[in-house]
């Protein structure tokens, strides 16, 4: 559960005061997530998820991800909606957090996707992409080629605790991908943490996509990468071509990949598993003590990196020339 900061019944119901929600009624921490402390909160108006925004998610963007929600689902896509207080804004604080009320999306997310989850996903992907087209705000991806160092400079002593040689394995691949990082690449904006869990289905359709906290402005084949390695991946840490050409073939019908983003496909791929071996790892590392969290296992994606490091061509990776 990830519950880093704790809220008594009068702090809640203080908070809910501020917004024209009715009374509270009921509210628990949420049992998934790693990032940020999530409540379901029942109100005599509804049902509602408030979120208190931990260590990796700065002040300054909040701004950005609840604006980029907003423009959103003005374009139609389904995603969790900002609550406005009584005062007309979205954000307050609470437990010595800043704090969001947001919509509950019905939907399910799946733990194995089929290859027609990943087909579903991959028109989500495009289409988010597409929807993000005109929105006017921009923030730098801080967790793409630039922020691999300095997590690999906090993790590195306890690397190899984790799995012997692990901090040289890290060390040459973060070498090579910062000396050859694909540059110049559409872009736009990007979810950047579109994992399973931040997929909600409802009869086997994507209903919605939840948590924009990664959210940015960095190249679309990159997204497209991290959904690779998120979706397409096996229990046992092998890759599933029918789940890839299904989701980058869904993408690819809606939005195509132009010739250089193809060409740039594995090298984004390998980046993209080094950086969630990195927050993993960093995360493995550094539990808070008192927190209600489970982290993920950071050897995954050191299985999944070591795929992408043998693939001779974006076609390994399912996509139809
Ligand atoms: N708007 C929503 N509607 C319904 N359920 C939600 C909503 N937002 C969050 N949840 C539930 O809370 C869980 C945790 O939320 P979220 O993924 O945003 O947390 P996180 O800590 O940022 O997680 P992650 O590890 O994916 O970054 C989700 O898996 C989902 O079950
Ligand atoms: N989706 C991430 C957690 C949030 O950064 C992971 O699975 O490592």
């Amino acid at each position: 559960m990830a519950v880093y900061t704790d809220v008594s019944a009068a702090e809640m119901a203080d908070f809910i005061a501020r917004y024209d929600i009715g009374t509270l009624t009921s509210f628990h921490g949420i049992a998934e997530g790693v990032e940020n402390s999530n409540f379901l909160v029942q109100t005599t108006g509804g049902t509602f998820i408030l979120t208190l925004y931990e260590k990796r998610v700065a002040r300054g963007d909040l701004p950005f991800f609840i604006g980029l929600m907003q423009h959103l689902a003005a374009r139609g896509l389904s995603c969790p909606q900002p609550v406005e207080r009584r005062d007309g804004t979205v954000l307050g604080e609470l437990g010595g957090r800043p704090a969001a009320m947001v919509t509950f999306l019905p939907g399910v997310s799946v733990r194995r996707p089929t290859a027609h989850h990943c087909a579903e996903l991959g028109a989500g992907l495009a289409r988010l992409h597409l929807a993000g087209a005109d929105f006017t705000m921009e923030r730098a991806n801080t967790l793409s080629v630039a922020g691999w160092r300095p997590l690999f400079d906090v993790a590195r002593d306890g690397a190899d605790t984790v799995a012997p040689g692990l901090a040289d394995t890290i060390a040459q691949e973060l070498a090579a991908l910062e000396g050859d990082w694909p540059k110049g690449l559409p872009s736009g904006i990007i979810h950047a943490d579109l994992f399973p869990d931040n997929a909600f289905f409802l009869d086997e359709a994507l209903s919605g996509i939840i948590d924009f906290y990664f959210a940015c402005t960095d190249a679309f084949a990159y997204d497209v990468a991290i959904c690779l390695n998120a979706w397409c991946f096996e229990a046992d840490g092998s890759y599933n071509v029918t789940k890839g050409r299904a989701l980058l073939s869904s993408y690819g019908a809606l939005r195509p990949l132009s010739a250089v983003e193809v060409a740039a496909l594995p090298r984004l791929a390998r980046g993209a598993a080094l950086r969630f071996l990195l927050t993993r790892l960093v995360d493995w590392l550094n539990v808070p003590a008192g927190a209600l969290v489970k982290p993920k296992d950071p050897l995954e994606y050191l299985k999944k990196l070591r795929f992408h490091q043998q693939v001779a061509g974006a076609e390994d990776y399912g996509l139809i020339p």
